[in-house]
C-alpha cells in the first residue's frame, strides 16, 4: 500500500485544537481511498520554546526532513512577543521552515460557499461566485530581504527591512500560477505596486515574459492599492491573484473576510518538489483558543490540499471538500460563521461530522 510520511507540528494557541480535530478525518480519508499515513508529532513554535528553548528544535526539523509533508498548525502568542524578534515562533520557527524547504509558493483557495453567503459581510449578490486562488510568493520579498535589523544613529534607532526579488524567484512562482490558472478560468491578475516599487516593475516584466509560453491565460496587472479595493467591490472578477510575499499575506486575510471567516481559509506551501507544508492562512487565535469553538475547516482543506499537491491523492482530496460542503448545506456551522437558523457546533462536533459525512459518501459512491 503507499505510505507516505506526514510531520505534525501542531503548535500554539488553537492550533492543537484543530490538529487533533482533523488527523480522524485524514486517517479516515486515507483508509477508504486506499493509502497509508504515518504521522510524527513535533514540537514547534511557543510550546517548543517552552519545552526546549527553542521554536524550531532540532529534533523537530530532523522530523520534517525524513517526512513527504508537514501538517503545520499555527505559532505565536503573547506570551513570546517580548522576545527578541528573531527569537519568537514566527520568524524563529515558521519563516524557517519555509525557506528551509525552499517552499517558495503558497497557495491560498478563497471560496464563497453559497450556504455561507449570510455569513460574509458584503452584499450576498456581490460575495456569491468567489471562486479564486491567490498564489503568494513565500521565500522572498521584504519578509527575508537583507539588510534587515536595527541600527542605532545619531537620530536614534534606525530599523531596515528590504524588498529585494530575483528575477529566478519571480519566474518559478509564476510558472505556479499560470499552471493553476490553465487548469481553472484562465485569468491571472498580477498585483503589484509597479508604479512605485522597482522589486514590481521587475515583477511586471518577468511576469510578461513567462506569460508568452501560456497564451490561453489571460494576463491583468492591478495595483495593490487597487486590488484591496476590488476585492470588496467585485470579488467575483479574480480567478488567480499572483502576488509578490507581503501583499498575498494581506490580501489573503482580506479575501477570508469575504469567504466570511478565517477559519475557512486553507494553504499549500509547495517548491519544485512533492514536499509541502500545509497550514491554516490564519493564527493561532489567542481570542479563540482552549474554547473547542474554532472553525476546524481551514485545517481541514489544508489536509485535502496535502493529498492533492504531496501525495496526488485527488479523489482522496475530492472526498474531504466535499464532505466539508455537504456538513455546511445541512446547517452545521461553528461560531465564527454561525447565523441565526445554524445548527452550531463545537470545532469537535463539527470534525465529526465531517468524517461521518466522507463515511457516508463514500459508501453511497459504492
Ligand atoms: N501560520 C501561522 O502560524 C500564523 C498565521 C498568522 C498569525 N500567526 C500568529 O498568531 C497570533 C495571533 O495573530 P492574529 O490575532 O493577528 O491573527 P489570527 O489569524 O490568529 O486571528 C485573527 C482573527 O481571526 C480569528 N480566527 C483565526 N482563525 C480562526 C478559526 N480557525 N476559527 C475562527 N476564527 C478564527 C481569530 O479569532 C481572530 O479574531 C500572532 O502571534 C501571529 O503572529 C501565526
Ligand atoms: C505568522 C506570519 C509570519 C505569517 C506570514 O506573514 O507569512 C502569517 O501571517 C501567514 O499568513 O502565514
Ligand atoms: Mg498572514
Amino acid at each position: 500500500m503507499k505510505t507516505y510520511r506526514v510531520a505534525v507540528l501542531a503548535g500554539d494557541g488553537i492550533g492543537p485544537e484543530l490538529v487533533r480535530a482533523t488527523i480522524p478525518i485524514l486517517r479516515l480519508a486515507s483508509h477508504l481511498y486506499g493509502f497509508e499515513l504515518i504521522f510524527e508529532e513535533a514540537l514547534v513554535g511557543g510550546t517548543a520554546i517552552e519545552a526546549t528553548g527553542k521554536a524550531l528544535p532540532p529534533e523537530t526539523l530532523e522530523i520534517c526532513k525524513r517526512s513527504q509533508a508537514i501538517f503545520f498548525g499555527a505559532v505565536g502568542g503573547k506570551q513570546w512577543e517580548n522576545l527578541p524578534p528573531e527569537k519568537q515562533p514566527e520568524r524563529a520557527a515558521l519563516l524557517p521552515l519555509r525557506k528551509t524547504f525552499s517552499l517558495f509558493a503558497n497557495i491560498r483557495p478563497v471560496y464563497c460557499y453559497p450556504e455561507l453567503l449570510d455569513a460574509s459581510p458584503l452584499k450576498p449578490e456581490i460575495a456569491s461566485g468567489v471562486d479564486l486562488i491567490i498564489v503568494r510568493e513565500l521565500t522572498g520579498g521584504i519578509y527575508f530581504g537583507q539588510p534587515k535589523g536595527k541600527i542605532y544613529t545619531e537620530q536614534g534607532e534606525r530599523a531596515i527591512d528590504t524588498l529585494v526579488y530575483e528575477t529566478s524567484e519571480i519566474e518559478r512562482v509564476s510558472i505556479i500560477a499560470f499552471e493553476i490558472a490553465l487548469r481553472r478560468k484562465k485569468i491571472l491578475t498580477l498585483v503589484d505596486k509597479a508604479n512605485v516599487l522597482e522589486s514590481s516593475v521587475l515583477w511586471r516584466k518577468t511576469v510578461k515574459e513567462i506569460s508568452k509560453n501560456y497564451p490561453d491565460v489571460q494576463l491583468n496587472f492591478l495595483y495593490v492599492d487597487n486590488a484591496a479595493m476590488q476585492m470588496v467591490l467585485r470579488p467575483s472578477q479574480f480567478d488567480v491573484l499572483l502576488c509578490e510575499n507581503l501583499f498575498g499575506d494581506i490580501l489573503s486575510d482580506e479575501a477570508a473576510g469575504i469567504a466570511g471567516s478565517l477559519g475557512l481559509l486553507a494553504s499549500a506551501s509547495i517548491g519544485s518538489t512533492k514536499f509541502g507544508l500545509y497550514e491554516p492562512a490564519g493564527g493561532s487565535a489567542p481570542d479563540i483558543a482552549g474554547k473547542n469553538i474554532a472553525n476546524p475547516i481551514a485545517q481541514i482543506l489544508s489536509g485535502a490540499l496535502m493529498f492533492e499537491y504531496s501525495f496526488h491523492e485527488e479523489a482522496a482530496a475530492q472526498a474531504i471538500k466535499t464532505a466539508v460542503g455537504d456538513v455546511l448545506k445541512e446547517g452545521y456551522r461553528t461560531l465564527d460563521i454561525a447565523k441565526g437558523s445554524s445548527r452550531y457546533c463545537s470545532t469537535e462536533e463539527f470534525a465529526d461530522k465531517v468524517a461521518q459525512k466522507l463515511e457516508e459518501n463514500f459508501k453511497k459512491q459504492k
